[in-house]
C-alpha cells in the first residue's frame, strides 16, 4: 500500500508553501510574500498528528496562456492533481472568495478527486467561512498555516477523506482512541509536573523550584472512575519578546504541538503570579485551536485564608473580561503539593470534555433560534430590508460548530454573533468551550427580505 499523497493547490500567495513547511517532516519550501515563488512541484514526507503521508507543494495556479511560464507552472499543478489521493485547495481567508477561487474550484472538480477546502490566514477568527460554501466543497477547514491553527481539524478532514484506504495511520491513534487527552500547560514553575504526580500518587515526573525542568511533553495513562485519561505534562511556556510576536516563538514547540491535538487543555496558573499576559496568550491559543479549556489556579496553600474569597472574585472577573469568547470557563483552585482539590480538576475535565463533544438536535436549535431572533431582532438595513437567519444546524463537534443560513450573511455584525453565541451557550449549557458559527448565504423565495 503506497503512502497517501496530498497535493496542496491554490492561487499564488495564499500560503501553500507555508502549509507545506508545517506538514513536511524535513524538506522545506521557501516562503515569500511575492506571488509565484514556487515554480516546480515539491515533495516531502509529511505528518499530521499520527498520520504519515506524502505532501506535494505546487506552483500557484493562474489562468494562463500557452508557452508562458504560468502555463508551465499550471502543467506542474495538473501533474500533482493527477498523482494525488487528496487535493487541498487553499484560499486566502483575508481576501474572501475571488473569481479565481471559483475558477479553480470548478477546475479541480473535473478531476473527480477527493478534496477539501482550506481557508488559510484565519488566525484569531471563527466566522471564517461565511462565503466559502459557494465554492461547493463539503468539507471546509479554517486554518492558519503560519501560526499552526486548525491542525487538529485538518487532521480530521484528511483522515476522514482517506479513511478505509489503508493509509499509514498507526493503530494506536491517540486522537481517535477512546480516552481523554488532557494537556497540562502553563508558564514555567506553575506546578504542572507536581500536579500530575499528585494525580498518580507517584513522584514520576521531575519537579523542582528551578523554572524549565520539563523539556518535552511526557504522556502518562491514567484510569479515573472508569475514564481513561492520557495526561500530558508539557514544558513551561515562557514569554519571548513582545506579546504581539508570533506564538511560534514561545519557547517550546513540543508543548504547542501537544496543545494542538489535545482534547482538554488545563492552563495551570501560579497563584503567586496570577494571570500574566502569557497566561492569556496560552489561553487564547488553546481557544483558537478549538480545544476545550480549564483554568487551574495552583499553590492555593500559599494564599492566606482571609484573602481567598477576594482573590477568587477578582480572578474570575479578570478571566471573564479577558476571555469573553468562552464565557463560563471552569476555574478550579488547588494545591498540587498538598493534594487539595485534585480530583475536582479531573471531574471538571470530564464535564468540559462532554460539553466539547455535545451534539444538539437540529429541531431544538431552530426552536431556540426563532426565540433568540425574536428577543433581539436583527437590525433593519437601509431601505427597510431586514437581514434574516432562517435556519441552523450543528455541523461538527469538538468544538461545537454551527452552520447558519442567512439571506445576507455579510450584514450580520460581530456583536450580533456574540449575542447569539452567548445566548446559545446559556440555553444549551455549553460553558467554557469555543463555539464556532459559520454563516452561509441562502435564497428562499418564500421569505421576503
Ligand atoms: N496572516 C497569515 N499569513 C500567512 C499565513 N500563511 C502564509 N502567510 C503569508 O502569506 C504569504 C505567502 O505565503 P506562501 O506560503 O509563500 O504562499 P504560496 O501560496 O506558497 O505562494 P506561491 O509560491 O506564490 O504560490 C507569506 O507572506 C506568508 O507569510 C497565515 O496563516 N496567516
Ligand atoms: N506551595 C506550593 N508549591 C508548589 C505547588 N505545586 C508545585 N509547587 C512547587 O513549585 C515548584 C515548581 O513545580 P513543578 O511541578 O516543577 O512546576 P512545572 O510547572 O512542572 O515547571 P516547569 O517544568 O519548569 O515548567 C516546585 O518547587 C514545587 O514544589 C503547590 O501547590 N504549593
Amino acid at each position: 500500500m503506497h503512502k497517501k499523497i496530498v497535493a496542496i493547490i491554490g492561487r499564488p500567495n495564499v500560503g501553500k508553501s507555508t502549509l507545506f513547511n508545517r506538514l513536511a517532516i524535513r524538506k522545506k519550501a521557501i516562503v515569500h510574500d511575492r506571488p509565484g515563488v514556487t515554480r516546480d512541484r515539491k515533495y516531502a514526507d509529511a505528518q499530521i498528528g499520527p498520520f504519515n503521508f506524502t505532501v506535494i507543494d505546487t506552483p500557484g495556479l493562474e489562468e494562463a496562456e500557452d508557452e508562458k511560464l504560468e502555463y508551465r507552472m499550471m502543467q506542474q499543478t495538473m501533474e500533482a492533481i493527477l498523482e494525488a489521493d487528496l487535493l487541498c485547495l487553499v484560499v486566502d481567508g483575508k481576501d474572501g472568495v475571488l473569481p479565481e477561487d471559483q475558477f479553480f474550484a470548478n477546475f479541480i472538480r473535473k478531476y473527480n478527486k477527493k478534496s477539501v477546502l482550506l481557508v488559510n490566514k484565519c488566525e484569531g477568527r471563527f466566522d471564517f467561512a461565511k462565503e466559502y460554501y459557494k465554492l461547493g466543497f463539503d468539507n471546509i477547514v479554517p486554518i492558519s498555516a503560519e501560526h499552526g491553527v486548525g491542525m487538529a481539524d485538518l487532521y480530521d478532514a484528511i483522515t476522514a477523506k482517506l479513511e478505509n484506504e489503508g493509509g499509514e495511520k498507526e493503530l494506536s491513534d491517540p486522537i481517535k482512541a477512546n480516552y481523554i487527552q488532557i494537556v497540562v500547560s502553563g508558564r514555567p514553575n506553575a506546578g504542572k509536573s507536581t500536579f500530575i504526580n499528585s494525580i498518580i500518587n507517584d513522584e514520576r515526573l521531575l519537579t523542582g523550584p528551578e523554572a524549565g525542568i520539563t523539556r518535552e511533553s511526557i504522556e502518562i495513562d491514567w484510569l479515573y472512575n472508569d475514564n481513561k485519561f492520557k495526561l500530558i505534562d508539557t514544558a513551561g511556556l515562557r514569554k519571548k519578546g513582545t506579546v504581539t510576536k508570533s506564538l511560534e516563538k514561545l519557547s517550546s514547540s513540543d508543548a504547542i504541538n501537544s496543545i494542538k491535538f489535545a482534547n482538554t487543555v488545563i492552563l495551570m496558573v501560579d497563584a503567586l503570579t496570577p494571570l500574566e499576559q502569557q497566561d492569556l496568550n496560552i489561553a487564547n491559543y488553546v481557544i483558537d485551536q478549538g480545544r476545550s479549556l480549564l483554568i487551574v489556579v495552583n499553590k492555593w496553600d500559599l494564599i492566606e485564608k482571609r484573602e481567598q474569597d477576594k482573590f477568587k472574585e477578582e480572578f474570575s472577573y479578570k478571566i471573564e473580561t479577558n476571555l469573553p469568547q468562552v464565557k463560563g470557563l471552569p476555574i478550579i483552585f488547588i494545591s498540587a503539593l498538598k493534594k487539595q482539590n485534585i480530583n475536582m480538576v479531573l471531574d471538571e475535565a470530564i464535564k468540559t470534555y462532554n460539553v466539547w463533544n455535545k451534539k444538539i438536535a437540529t429541531s431544538k436549535l431552530n426552536d431556540w433560534l426563532s426565540f433568540a431572533l425574536e428577543q433581539h431582532p436583527l437590525p433593519l438595513q437601509k431601505g427597510g430590508r431586514r437581514v434574516r437567519i432562517k435556519y441552523m444546524t450543528q455541523t461538527k463537534i469538538r468544538p461545537p460548530t454551527f452552520k447558519l443560513f442567512s439571506n445576507n450573511p455579510e450584514k450580520i455584525t460581530d456583536s450580533y454573533t456574540r449575542y447569539l453565541i452567548n445566548n446559545l451557550r446559556a440555553a444549551f449549557n455549553l460553558p467554557g468551550v469555543p463555539i464556532r458559527f459559520i454563516y452561509t448565504k441562502t435564497e428562499n423565495p418564500y421569505v421576503k427580505s
